[in-house]
């Protein structure tokens, strides 16, 4: 069996600038979401993950209604704490506790529903 090391390919400083930083915006030159790209968040060739698709269309959505439709917030100190744990899918450190408040148009639009 042969296991490629997504890790540590995601993480090598001679195929991404800085690449212990997050900087998401990195992504918004589309050179770099091309199918030569060394990122592999789906996995490489036959067990290529099948709901890529899905997830891509998805992803985008469901992001734009969290934020559309609640006011989050963390805990007191206001500030995420990114540590990384460990294991297979990467946890953090520290379980992220997040409230989320319905706004108040979620409110109107649900109660008029019922
Ligand atoms: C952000 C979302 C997702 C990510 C990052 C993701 C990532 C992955 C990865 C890394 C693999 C292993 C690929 C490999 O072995 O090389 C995988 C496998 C798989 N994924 Fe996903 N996935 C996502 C969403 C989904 C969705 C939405 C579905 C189904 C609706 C799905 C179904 C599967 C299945 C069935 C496999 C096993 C494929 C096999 O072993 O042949 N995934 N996924």
């Amino acid at each position: 069996m042969i296991l490629v090391n997504a890790w540590v390919i995601h993480r090598d400083p001679k195929l991404w600038e800085a690449p212990e930083e997050f900087r998401p915006e990195r992504f918004l030159d589309t050179a770099m979401v091309t199918v030569t790209a060394p990122l592999l968040p789906f996995g490489l060739g036959r067990r290529r993950c099948p709901g890529e698709g899905m997830a891509i269309r998805l992803m985008g959505l469901t992001l734009a209604a969290l934020l559309q439709c609640f006011d989050w917030d963390v805990d007191q100190c206001g500030a995420v704490d990114m540590t990384e744990g460990v294991g297979l899918s990467m946890p953090m450190a520290k379980p992220l506790a997040a409230i989320c408040r319905p706004r108040e148009f979620v409110k109107s639009v649900l109660s008029a529903s019922t």
